[in-house]
């Protein structure tokens, strides 16, 4: 895919502002890199030190590891064994590092698996797109597919502060010591179509984002710093981004991701994710789409095309217009005026819109606002909803999920039950 190639290169930074050239800059120790690797050929070493090569660095069998390969405050860093030999590679700071340390036990519970064997999906190529995961048999709603802990974490900041070659060189290492299994999976993302052609670390980073948190930065001195880490997960890169999709996923407490279906898939449908957020207007979607999934052409999918007749889109703008309007006044407990045509027009729109990735949030919201108004039956049928819903969007053990299961429990000695009808002195003798 050589526009794809083009564009990432031509752009290769969601620049949060500054650039490269200007900041505080060392430069990088050369080294002669682990030799078992398959990609070392592949690597740029960097300006060299003024007293030539270092000798190998050959990273333990082992325990976490800290190489000396950095620039500036970013080393590599790894772990072979951890996640049950799946092994880990960083390219961050020490702190930063050393937080991810500390949840070794949590990589450990990584489960590392498609949940059916084989998954359920196969690689084909999709008109408009490329390469994706297309359904081999019907998927029912919250069929989970996928669980797999992270190969390669790097910090955003590398992706920004770091120049182009020294960063291809942290990123090359950081791969070079992954185990020979994880590392040969990591590398089939980079050619998933086998043109022979293969995409940087750096392209495969940026075409798939995400992102966590590792948390406050402890050192901060100025309030620029931040912890945040872009991920990857080499299976889940055959999955392609739809505006609409039919799957969910998250990334667990082990820094696990999870995908699960979130609505019914024929066989023969394409299973797709969204890269990124389904609320933003489609206009913005689209534009992102165009600038960071390459080909420099919109997203092909059903929710953003102008292949679409103009009608269905100009209905879906109306809907995500419409639900926007009645989500901000289902959200605020001083609203007077919620009836539960409203409430019912609501989530009609979630499923209009096919925001089956979303239901959590507007159960949630629908059974609020059903036990605002007293209706109880209404809204424990919906913070039950919720709770399924919530399992598939972000897991059994998310804040949503267990606040809807304490609501479910007791409809009645929740806060919010008659809490509208009260403030209107409508509550019934
Ligand atoms: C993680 S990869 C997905 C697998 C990819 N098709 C491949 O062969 O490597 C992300 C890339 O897939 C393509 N892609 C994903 N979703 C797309 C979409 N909705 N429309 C067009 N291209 C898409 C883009 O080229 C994007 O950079």
């Amino acid at each position: 895919d050589p526009d794809a190639a083009a564009a990432a290169e031509a752009d290769p930074v969601p620049s949060a502002g500054g650039s490269a050239e200007g900041l505080a800059y060392e430069a990088i120790e050369k080294v002669d890199i682990f030799t078992d690797n398959a990609t070392a050929a592949a690597a740029t070493p960097a300006a060299s030190t003024a007293s030539g090569p270092l000798p190998a660095q050959t990273p333990p069998v082992e325990g976490w590891w800290q190489s000396k390969i950095c620039s500036d405050t970013f080393c590599v860093f790894t772990n072979r064994r951890v996640a049950n030999g799946r092994g880990i590679a960083l390219v961050t700071n020490l702190e930063d590092f050393q937080k991810v340390e500390r949840m070794e036990n949590h990589l450990n519970k990584g489960e590392n698996k498609f949940h059916e064997s084989p998954p359920p999906f196969a690689e084909t190529e999709v008109v408009d797109k490329g390469t994706g995961a297309v359904a081999t048999k019907p998927l029912r709603r919250g069929k989970p597919l996928m669980s797999w802990s992270p190969v390669l974490i790097v910090h955003r900041d590398v992706l920004r502060d770091v120049k182009k070659k020294d960063r291809t060189f942290l990123l090359e290492t950081a791969v070079s010591y992954l185990p020979d299994t994880t590392r040969e999976v990591f590398n089939r993302q980079r050619d998933i179509a086998g043109t022979g052609n293969p995409k940087s670390i750096e392209q495969i980073l940026l075409a798939h984002p995400f992102e966590i948190d590792l948390g406050y930065p402890q050192t901060s001195q100025q309030g620029e710093d931040h912890a945040k880490h872009i991920v990857n997960y080499p299976e889940v890169a055959v999955v392609q981004h739809d505006c609409r999709p039919n799957a969910a996923f998250y990334i667990d407490n082990n820094l696990s991701f999870r995908a699960t279906v979130a609505r019914r898939i024929a066989a023969g449908e394409e299973l797709t994710i969204s890269y990124l957020d389904p609320f933003l207007p489609r206009a913005k979607r689209r534009e992102w789409v165009k600038k960071h999934r390459g080909l420099g052409k919109p997203c092909p999918c059903e929710a953003c095309v102008q292949k679409n007749s103009f009608e269905q889109l100009k209905k879906s703008d109306a809907r995500m217009k419409e639900l926007l309007k009645l989500q901000a006044k289902l959200k605020d407990h001083d609203s007077r005026d919620i009836t539960v045509e409203m409430i019912d027009r609501y989530i009609k729109l979630f499923e209009e819109e096919k925001l089956h990735i979303r239901l959590g949030e507007a159960y949630e919201t629908a059974a609020h606002n059903y036990n605002y108004l007293g209706e109880d039956k209404l809204a424990k049928k919906y913070a039950d909803m919720a709770v399924q819903a919530g399992m598939i969007e972000g897991g059994s053990e998310s804040n949503d999920v267990i606040a809807m299961k304490i609501m479910a429990s007791d409809v009645k000695g929740h806060y919010s039950y008659q809490y509208t009808l009260k403030r209107l002195g409508k509550v019934p003798k």
